[in-house]
């Protein structure tokens, strides 16, 4: 009996099988490598190249793979991006997620972990967020991601699915042994964006925005490590295995860390002085987003490993040295 895990080629989702296979859990990935790369997939796991609503596909996978249990990572991801392709990103993220559960309901799934986002909070009045937030996303990838949420319920209500939707503040390191990490060529994220700029892989790196209502007026995030991510995943499903349910998670550390701070943070454990220019604020940026991360904490027993931003930055630059000097990801052995 495998875990399908759809994404499993990107960034986050290949975490997230490195952690099942460190479990001894069997895995079937379903990705069609649209922004993820084939050697993230560890020697041994079965990859299917293919759409996650090919419903035809969905059903033989589950079957061949005597599939009960989908962690469901792939989406277009690019906040920017959704906001010039609505109609691509309602398609790929909702749409693709509602043929997907149909298939996977139909075959026999019966629980379902799922990759929400902040984003579904908005720009939120308070600035440490629980669930019970009311979701208000101020672009359509976090709409996309909501919906999909809504589905989920409504599915489960309907059908006794299981679920945990987590909802990720921000993302960054990588594995700590060196396995995996965010190998996406036109990435945007701070910690990434940083990293390469110190290697020399970029010019410069800008600060969007330095007239924020927060102490250094730079906006704060909780940076979330990723192989802690990947935990409350397994953690996740073995609370639905045991106790079942439907659950909604936060999954951050409940501090935020300022732009300015983690550059700084990149410039001390790079050594490397790189160029900083501070630019207008970059559009639909809400100032703060930190977890209240009570509730995983509580119901999981999740307990962070690597929450210091010293140890994420530090894991962010190696495997930028690792890709930088050409070496494509280690292919991994679980
Ligand atoms: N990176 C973050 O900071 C962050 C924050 C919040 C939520 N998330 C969510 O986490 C999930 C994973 O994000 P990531 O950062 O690993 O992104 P990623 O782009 O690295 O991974 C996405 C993977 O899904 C695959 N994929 C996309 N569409 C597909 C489809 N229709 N069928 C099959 N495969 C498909 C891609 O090839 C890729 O391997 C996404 O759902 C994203 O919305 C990410
Ligand atoms: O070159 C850069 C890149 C980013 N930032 C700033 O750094 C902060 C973090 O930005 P980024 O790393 O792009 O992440 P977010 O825009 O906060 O979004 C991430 O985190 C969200 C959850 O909090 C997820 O929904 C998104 O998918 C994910 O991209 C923001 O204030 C940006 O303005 C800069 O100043 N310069």
């Amino acid at each position: 009996m495998a875990v399908l895990v759809t994404g499993g080629a990107g960034y986050i989702g290949a975490h997230a099988v490195l952690a099942l296979l460190d479990a001894g859990e069997a895995v079937v990935v379903l990705d069609d490598l649209s922004t993820g790369v084939r050697p993230m997939v560890p020697e041994g796991v079965p990859l299917v190249v293919g759409d996650v609503a090919n419903s035809a596909l969905v059903t033989r996978v589950v079957g061949e793979h005597g599939v009960k249990e989908v962690m469901h990572f792939a989406a277009k991801i690019v906040v920017p991006e959704s906001v010039a392709d609505p109609l691509g990103y309602y398609d790929a993220n909702t749409m693709k997620t509602r043929a997907l559960l149909a298939a996977a309901l139909a075959a026999g799934v019966e629980r379902f972990v799922f990759s929400s986002t902040a984003a579904v909070y908005g720009e939120p009045d308070l600035a440490i967020i629980d669930e019970d937030a009311p979701p208000a996303p101020i672009n359509p990838y976090g709409r996309s991601k909501l919906m999909s949420e809504w589905m989920i319920r409504d599915a489960a209500a309907a059908h006794g699915l299981d679920y945990a939707i987590l909802r990720y503040f921000n993302v960054a390191g990588a594995d700590p042994k060196g396995r995996a990490g965010q190998s996406a060529t036109n990435a945007t994220h701070l910690i990434k964006v940083a990293s390469q700029a110190a290697l020399g892989l970029r010019p410069a790196l800008s600060i969007y925005g330095t007239d924020y209502a927060t102490p250094d007026g730079t906006c704060l995030r909780d940076y979330i490590q990723v192989t802690d991510l990947a935990d409350a995943h397994l953690a996740a499903l073995r609370n639905l295995r045991e106790r079942g349910g439907r659950h909604t998670f936060n999954c951050g550390y409940g501090r935020g860390a300022s732009v300015r701070e983690v550059v700084e943070t990149v410039k001390r454990i790079s050594g490397i002085d790189f160029p900083v220019a501070e630019a207008p604020r970059r559009a639909g940026d809400p100032a703060a987003l930190v977890a209240d991360a009570t509730r995983i904490r509580e119901t999981l027993a999740w307990e962070p490993r690597f929450a210091d931003l010293d140890t994420i930055v530090a894991q962010a630059l190696a495997w930028e040295r690792r890709l930088g000097n050409g070496a494509e990801p280690v292919r991994a052995t679980g």
